[in-house]
């Protein structure tokens, strides 16, 4: 899944090019690309603040309406942070988390649609949106700052990313090195005169530590070089 072709940021008519430029920013901190804007055309002060992410703000969508700007996403997300004005949702709100845990990163298109910093997104809008994400903060001042408010959700977007994408498929622990890490780790739990019971139970515990751990093969490499030393010393003892 690339990401890149799947997730956009939508900005509804964002007042300050300092934010537009941050957004850039952070979009290109986690490799997104697709930025749309409603109404307001980034200039010099949001190219500035987009530093490397220049390149995004160069190729923004402009688009006048809503509406325009949402065509062809099968999932659109609007944010808010909700409790100064929750009567107006007709959705229950999401957490980011929870979101990219079970419907962002599904491989359907998504669209992430942000509001204006003075009075976010409107109803007519918000009902076009089938989710409502809002990250939490403190209930007396929950309001984060536009492009703060995207950073975060696309932070919590990419460590899921990578996480399934580039942890888990290239480098994390084959299952075959992992059995082989186990039964030195067994080999060596005999070598210190474990009784058979007391393997299974710590090996039982073991295996799902390390299953969490998701290990990766440079790890286990290293790992297996403590094991080496560790189980040569005790079998050269046993022999002296
Ligand atoms: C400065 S806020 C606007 C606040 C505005 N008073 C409102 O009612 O939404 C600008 C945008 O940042 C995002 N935002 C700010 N705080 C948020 C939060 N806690 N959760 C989700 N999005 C948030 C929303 O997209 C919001 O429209």
């Amino acid at each position: 899944m690339d990401i890149k072709n799947l997730i956009s940021v939508i900005l509804v008519e964002p007042k300050y090019q300092g934010n537009i430029g941050a957004v850039a920013r952070s979009m290109a901190n986690s490799g997104l690309t697709d930025l749309r804007i409603i109404k307001t055309i980034p200039d010099e002060e949001a190219m500035h603040r987009a530093m490397h992410g220049d390149y995004i703000l160069k190729n923004a969508k402009i688009y006048n309406t809503f509406e325009e700007a949402i065509k062809g996403f099968d999932i659109i997300a609007g944010t808010s942070d909700v409790s100064k004005s929750g009567n107006k949702f007709r959705r229950v709100p999401v957490s980011p988390e929870y979101f990219w845990d079970n419907y962002g990163l599904n491989g359907q298109k998504v669209a992430l649609v942000f509001g204006r910093e003075d009075n976010g997104l409107h109803n007519s809008e918000l009902d076009k949106c089938n989710f409502f994400i809002k990250i939490i903060g403190n209930p007396e001042y929950p309001v984060y700052n536009l492009s703060h408010a995207v950073a975060i959700i696309l932070y919590e977007m990419i460590v899921r990313y990578y996480k399934t994408n580039v942890i888990e498929a290239k480098d994390v622990i084959t299952s075959e090195n992992l059995n082989v890490l186990m039964s030195r780790i067994e080999y060596l739990l005999t070598l210190v005169d474990y009784k058979d019971f007391q393997i299974n139970i710590l090996m039982t515990m073991l295996n799902k530590i390390i299953g969490r751990a998701q290990i990766t093969e440079s790890e286990f490499y290293k790992i297996m070089g403590i094991l080496r030393q560790i189980i040569n010393r005790l079998e050269n003892k046993t022999h002296e």
